[in-house]
């Protein structure tokens, strides 16, 4: 099938590569110039393991093609995928501005019958929004003969694992009640649904909120581990035992019940809180929802309160070697990282840092061009020189079974604060490291 893709990001990129891998005819097309440069070089502008490569193959192989040529791109396919970002509004409900802008190219641009699949994470609604839009835009060229249907498509990659996650959905959620759309959606995706049925076909906007329950649902596991993790440490008790307690019961599970230093990323924050946005506007209070968002705030402070506790209070003048940058591991991802929160936070206080992560540190010497108050290392080791702590904020494998002895004999004192409780505190006392964990 000829497809194009609209947003070349963590979504429409992987996307866009693993259709092609599939045997699809794919177009990505972006507003960025550079990115479309980069990626004819064989240059992913994102790290995903696995991505860069399947990319460049599938480059050469002519079914993968980039484009800022809108015209060119709604051309190509048959259908249309809408893959761009859905950044929270300044009331922090979700500003479709790129969503629409999409919309608006396609039907500028669209000279037979289409098929627009939206898998940006769209308040319930959009679709309609969408399809007004395309509909005035048409009507405005005289093309109100063109037929086209807006489809739900709701993406559920994680970062990090994205590459993988696509080529092995757990589910594909399909909104429409159009047949037609229903089956051309379905070929689209037969490669990926050989091994069971993972095809389920809802309504727009059923699917529409499907996609903002399922990351609500697991924001709300993880901030409810991390308000157990509170009572814990207060109450003599350790979070991870109890984590293995309840875990053990299949009604609950083992995942996404880790504590630690609060949940980042693009999609947890602003869509907890475009979801609350959503609520008040059709008067409905989302009481849960609020209150997973503030329990995360707090959790993204609390490292930092372990060692403003600790030094008590004097921080100005420490330095502070800090193991992990990105949201979490396998990306080179920092939006709404507790890294950052955590670094403004000793920074405010006089403190200075010393970064190493495996993937993001050219993302923070981005983001941070002007901080001279980071000194971004080459090594984790490096990171440990003349340190009054270690604190580690991301769960990077390559952080799990470190030299604890070159830890000791690189800083000023032997203490560590573990966002992420990667070490067992009995075995840290032993080494003699005054260990701070979450929830224990
Ligand atoms: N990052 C993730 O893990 C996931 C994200 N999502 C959702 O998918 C959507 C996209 O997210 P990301 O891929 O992370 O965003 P991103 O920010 O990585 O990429 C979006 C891309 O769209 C491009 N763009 C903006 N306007 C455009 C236009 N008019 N025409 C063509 N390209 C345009 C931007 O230049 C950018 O390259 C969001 O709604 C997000 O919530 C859903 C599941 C997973
Ligand atoms: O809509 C999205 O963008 C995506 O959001 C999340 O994916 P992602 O943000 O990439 O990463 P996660 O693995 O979900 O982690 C999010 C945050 O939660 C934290 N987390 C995760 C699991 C856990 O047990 N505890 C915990 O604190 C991580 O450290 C990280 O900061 C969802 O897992 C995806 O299904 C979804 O498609």
């Amino acid at each position: 099938m000829r497809v194009t893709v609209f947003g070349i990001g963590y979504v429409g990129l992987v996307q866009g590569a693993v259709l092609a891998e599939v045997g699809h005819d794919v177009v990505c097309v972006d507003v960025v110039a550079g990115k479309v440069e980069q990626l004819k070089q064989g240059i992913s502008p994102i790290y995903e393991p696995g991505l860069e490569n399947l990319v460049k193959e599938n480059y050469k192989a002519g079914r993968l093609n980039f484009t800022t040529d809108v015209a060119e791109a709604v051309r190509h396919g048959d259908v249309q995928f809408i893959a761009v970002g859905t950044p929270p509004d300044e009331d922090g409900s979700a500003d479709l501005k790129y969503v629409l802008a999409v919309a608006e190219s396609i039907a500028r641009n669209m000279e037979r019958d289409q098929i627009i699949i939206d898998k940006s994470t769209v308040p319930v609604g959009t679709a309609d929004k969408v399809a007004l839009h395309v509909a005035s835009v048409l009507a405005e060229r005289g093309r109100a003969d063109l037929t086209f249907d807006v489809v739900s498509n709701p993406e559920f990659l994680k970062e990090g694992s994205a590459v993988a996650d696509c080529m092995r959905p757990d589910r594909i959620v399909i909104g429409t009640s159009s047949k037609v759309s229903e089956d051309v959606v379905r070929e689209l995706y037969a490669p990926f649904n050989r091994n069971h049925e993972k095809i389920i076909v809802m309504d727009v906007r059923s699917a529409e909120l499907t996609k903002y329950a399922a990351n609500c649902m697991l924001a709300t596991k993880i901030s409810f581990m991390n308000e157990m993790a509170n009572m814990a440490e207060r109450l003599g008790a350790d979070i991870e035992m109890v984590r293995q307690g309840i875990g053990s019961d299949p009604r609950i599970g083992y995942h996404f019940i880790y504590a630690g230093a609060g949940y980042g990323g693009s999609c947890f924050p602003k869509d907890v809180q475009a979801l609350i946005q959503a609520a008040e506007g059709i008067g409905f209070d989302a009481t849960l929802l609020k209150a997973v968002e503030i329990r995360n705030d707090h959790q993204k402070r609390m490292l930092f309160d372990k060692i403003s506790a600790h030094f008590f209070g004097e921080l100005a003048g420490k330095t502070f070697a800090l193991w992990g940058l990105s949201f979490k591991p396998n990306t080179d991802d920092m939006r709404e990282a507790p890294s950052r929160v955590l670094m403004e936070a000793l920074w405010e206080a006089g403190a200075r840092v010393q970064a190493f992560d495996p993937e993001a540190m050219e993302e923070a010497r981005r983001i941070y061009a002007d901080r001279h108050e980071l000194s971004l290392c080459n090594t984790k080791e490096a990171a440990l020189e003349g340190a009054d702590a270690l604190i580690i904020v991301t769960e990077w494998q390559l952080f799990k079974a470190p030299d604890f002895e070159f830890i000791k004999s690189q800083m000023r004192a032997p203490v560590i604060f573990d966002g992420r409780n990667l070490f067992d505190p009995v075995r840290m006392s032993k080494k003699g490291i005054r260990y701070y964990s979450i929830g224990r």
